[in-house]
């Protein structure tokens, strides 16, 4: 049987219950996350796409079904546990980051994650050139900036370095929340063949939620439709390579 690092299994959210306005967003959603996947997700606005990355992160409970983690049920475990395997990085460049630290110093935190926290200059000493060489990656001078507060970079810097941060420990699985969108299409381009590369190098499992259908194509081992809180399309690598633009408009419910 193929190893799976993270499973859906019927989950279903409803919010607003018993108003008049209760509305199940997840519809007894289903899906298997293998090691090494990286899978692009596109639906139309308010599928549910955000919804089932809130749910994997426990930031949303579950009303049913289950999510499992390397097949131990973790739907009741807080957020603060579940960051121990999974990160996520959002749309906007102020989250993630804290906007007085520098750039070097919220590297040194995201390292110490899950440990005791210290910014102590010894550890800062032993590290700077490490964030220094994995900076000068991201292709955008962000390693000349490692000692500039975080609230003084470009947005591309800003999201490079959240992108940093939710990478260093190697997460189980990274969840990437369309943390291209608020880019100009440069920047965008530039973070999301930085995004590719590290994935690839590391061997990163992750979930990236797009509205560039051209990105979902492009990058990627596998390709999901949410619509209407469910899963309606499930692309493998082989279907993936077949599929165009035009044939990938007629899976939306509204082109988004
Ligand atoms: N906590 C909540 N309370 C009420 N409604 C919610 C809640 N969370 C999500 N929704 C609604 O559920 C639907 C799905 O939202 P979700 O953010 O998951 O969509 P999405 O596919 O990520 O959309 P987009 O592409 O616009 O970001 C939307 O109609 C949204 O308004």
């Amino acid at each position: 049987m193929t190893e799976v690092i993270l499973s859906l299994k019927d989950v279903t959210v409803t919010v607003n219950k018993k108003q008049n306005n209760e509305t199940r967003i997840l519809k007894s959603i289903n899906l298997d996350v293998h090691p090494g996947d990286f899978i692009t997700i596109l639906g139309s606005n308010g599928a549910g796409k955000s919804t089932v990355f809130n749910v994997i992160s426990g930031t949303l409970p579950v009303d049913s079904g289950k999510i499992l983690h390397a097949g131990q049920d973790i739907s009741k475990e807080s957020p603060e546990k579940r960051a121990k395997f999974l990160s996520r990085v959002f749309q906007d460049p102020k989250m993630g980051t804290s906007p007085r630290m520098t750039v070097a110093e919220n590297l040194l935190l995201a390292s110490k994650r899950g440990e005791k926290r210290s910014l102590a200059p010894r550890h800062m000493k032993a590290k700077i050139n490490e964030f220094r060489h994995l900076a000068s990656k991201m292709g955008n001078n962000l390693d000349h900036r490692l000692d500039t507060p975080t609230e003084n970079l470009s947005g591309g810097q800003r999201q490079a370095l959240s992108f940093l941060m939710a990478t260093y420990k190697k997460p189980d699985v990274l969840l990437l929340d369309e943390h291209t969108a608020a880019l100009d299409p440069k920047t965008s381009a530039d973070l999301m063949e930085a995004t590719a590369q590290r994935i690839e190098a590391d061997h990163l499992t992750c979930l990236m939620i797009t509205h560039h259908m051209e990105d979902a194509l492009k990058y990627g081992n596998r390709l999901i439709v949410i619509e209407n809180g469910i899963v309606s399309h499930d692309f493998n690598r082989q279907e993936k390579a077949a599929l165009t633009k035009e044939k990938l408009l007629s899976f939306f419910d509204v082109i988004a």
